[in-house]
């Protein structure tokens, strides 16, 4: 927090012709974010809601607030830092979309894209194999990660990366026919479209199955998937020809048909870990025969952002979970679970920031609770 905000807030200024008042709040941000007290939200439809979750934090240092809670609310201080929910010309402009667009428009992603006729040539188990690796490898690319940060991301996305593996019985579950899935999206860019061609994949393998694709309701930790962000993706895999547009199609018609539904909730940008999740999104998740999970922060949050040893069951951590999930991630901050003693003792003995860097990825599974 204390390297990356102060230089997220510069790059936001930057990029964007901001005027005196928002420049002003980016500046009172800045000033809090290097050292002055927690201020609460000014005048926001949310900020009473700010106000009760923040009585304990509000004048004090950031630092003495839980990481995830002041991760949260500074991402939510942003946004009112440049009007985003204020009527007004600067209303619902996401300030991270040229991060975003920007990774759509690489070069290195039209031969990425020509590729996948040679994923869909595989047989089709083996395919949602590649499939669900690339859309847990997706989450690499991370754009709230990088910036400020030199993320010592090494060629781990291999077997060797991945530190624990319950791939074998999420595939099992994936090949016993048509049901309800949820896919609980992370990164827009890069990622979201590893997830939308695995989704793409799940819809074709058994017709009757249905997806919910769970977004976040506003622009949130720099690159998380937005509805505006689903869109752009459809698009750009519209654009390359072949299997990439083909899939683009199919989505759509999906949409269209209701086999595929996009869902969003305001506790998505909440400061809280699920467990405190309420009613009506355990609602929503209940109903699948499994959700996929991904990301970073949908970790933390799955299994609480504290300190596990990471050799505590994966099972004692997430089982109260209400459907059976599979989380899909990559290591970029401490809290993990579920790793096995001598892992965590290799690990700790050849790269010690095995946690935070990002080198390392986990297919971690749960079946549903008897
Ligand atoms: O959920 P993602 O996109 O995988 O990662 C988000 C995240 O890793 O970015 C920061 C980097 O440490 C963390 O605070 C946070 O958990």
């Amino acid at each position: 927090m204390r390297d990356r905000h102060p230089a997220l807030i510069d790059h936001i200024r930057a990029a964007h012709p901001y005027g005196p008042t928002q420049l002003a709040a980016l500046d009172r941000l800045q000033d809090e974010a290097v050292g002055a007290p927690m201020q609460p939200l000014d005048a926001a439809p949310d900020s009473a809601a700010w106000a009760a979750w923040g009585a304990n934090y509000f004048g004090k240092p950031w630092s003495q607030a839980p990481f995830l809670w002041a991760e949260s609310y500074f991402y939510r201080r942003l946004l009112d830092a440049v009007d985003f929910f204020t009527q007004g010309p600067w209303y619902w402009i996401d300030l991270f979309a040229h991060l975003k667009t920007a990774e759509l428009r690489d070069p290195t992603l039209e031969p990425e894209l020509a590729a996948l006729e040679h994923i869909l040539d595989l047989p089709p188990q083996k395919r949602t194999e590649v499939l669900l690796l690339a859309s847990l490898w997706g989450n690499r690319a991370d754009l709230g990660f990088r910036i400020g940060v030199e993320a010592a991301v090494g060629n781990h996305q291999d077997a060797a990366g991945l530190i624990a593996d319950d791939t074998a019985p999420v595939l099992s579950l994936l090949h016993t026919g048509p049901q309800p899935i949820a896919v609980i999206a992370d990164n827009a860019g890069r990622e979201l479209l590893a997830d939308l061609i695995l989704i793409d994949h799940l819809l074709d393998q058994h017709g009757g199955t249905t997806i919910e694709l769970h977004v976040k309701p506003a622009p949130y930790y720099v690159s998380d998937a937005t509805t505006a962000d689903v869109t752009a993706c459809l698009r750009r895999l519209a654009d390359t020809p072949g299997a990439s547009a083909a899939i683009a199609g199919h989505l759509r018609a999906a949409m269209q048909d209701g086999r595929l539904a996009l869902r969003t909730h305001w506790f998505y940008c909440a400061p809280f870990s699920f467990h405190r999740a309420p009613a009506d999104l355990t609602q929503m998740w209940e109903p699948a025969a499994l959700v996929l999970l991904k990301g970073d922060l949908n970790y933390r949050r799955l299994v609480g952002d504290c300190g596990w040893a990471p050799t505590a069951p994966f099972q004692e951590a997430a089982g109260y979970y209400p459907a059976p999930v599979v989380a899909l991630r990559t290591l970029k901050s401490e809290v993990v679970v579920g790793i096995d003693a001598k892992t965590v003792q290799d690990l700790e003995d050849h790269d010690p920031a095995w946690r935070t860097n990002g080198s390392r990825g986990t297919v971690q599974f749960l079946a549903r609770r008897m």
